[in-house]
């Protein structure tokens, strides 16, 4: 078995549903990393932070830490203990957190949560594969149209379709950084396949590549 396998992609690709799925076929943890840069966002708004200070969020993490709880169920997010889980994926986050995860000191803060993490387990986000991971045994990357995925995100905000597209593309270029997937991930276009067809596909190569592995 594998010690790591990512799962990157851009927003709404549905890489949580699909790590969530295989981690519990493979009885490994999932870990969302994009759930960190959203408590991080949180504490930023609650203590009144300019997202563009880097120095000043990152003062402010070492006061107001949060943590990710990786729970099979679902990942939780502690803010200095409190469970924020539920005020993480709004609107209002959704349009400020990559402000705030685009500064270097705040991903080197996130990259540290993760790797202090004991493997195995199946971990998503942007640039698990190519970059907080990059030996990870098997990496694979989501994609899908913006419309396919903002037709899926629809019914988890606040909001209607157009809005949802237009914040989708925003988010798209507001990441466009770290969105691109490492040399060496399985690419599964998702914009015609259902999420169980995912997770089965996903499923077999990591099944494959457990039997070339001596
Ligand atoms: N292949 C699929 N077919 C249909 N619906 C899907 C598929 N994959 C995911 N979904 C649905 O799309 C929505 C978004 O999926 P999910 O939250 O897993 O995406 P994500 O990539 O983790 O998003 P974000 O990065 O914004 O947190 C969910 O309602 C999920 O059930
Ligand atoms: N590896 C990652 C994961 C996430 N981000 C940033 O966090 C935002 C929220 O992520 P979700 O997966 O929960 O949607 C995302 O828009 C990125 O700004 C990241 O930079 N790297």
């Amino acid at each position: 078995m594998p010690d790591v396998i990512t799962i990157d992609g851009p927003s709404a690709s549905g890489k949580s549903s699909v790590a969530r799925r295989v981690a519990a076929e493979l009885g490994l943890p999932y870990v969302s990393s994009g759930l960190i840069y959203r408590g991080v966002t949180y504490q930023v708004k609650r203590y009144g932070i300019n997202p563009d200070d880097e120095a000043a969020i990152v003062r402010m993490l070492g006061q107001h830490p949060v943590q990710l709880v990786p729970l099979p169920e679902g990942n939780r997010m502690l803010a200095e203990g409190q469970d924020v889980t539920a005020q993480m994926h709004t609107l209002e986050i959704d349009q400020a957190v990559s402000a705030v995860a685009r500064h270097p000191e705040v991903r080197a803060y996130v990259y540290r949560s993760l790797r202090a993490l004991q493997p195995p387990f199946v971990v998503e986000g942007r640039d698990m594969g190519s970059t907080v991971f990059p030996d990870a045994a098997l990496k694979f990357y989501l994609t899908a149209t913006p419309e396919v995925r903002a037709r899926r995100r629809l019914g988890e905000r606040d909001a209607d379709y157009a809005t949802v597209l237009a914040e989708l593309i925003r988010r798209d270029a507001a990441d466009a950084k770290q969105i691109p997937p490492a040399p060496d991930a399985i690419i599964i276009d998702t914009s015609a396949m259902g999420l169980e067809e995912v997770v089965q596909t996903i499923l077999e190569r990591i099944r494959r590549a457990g039997a070339k592995t001596p």
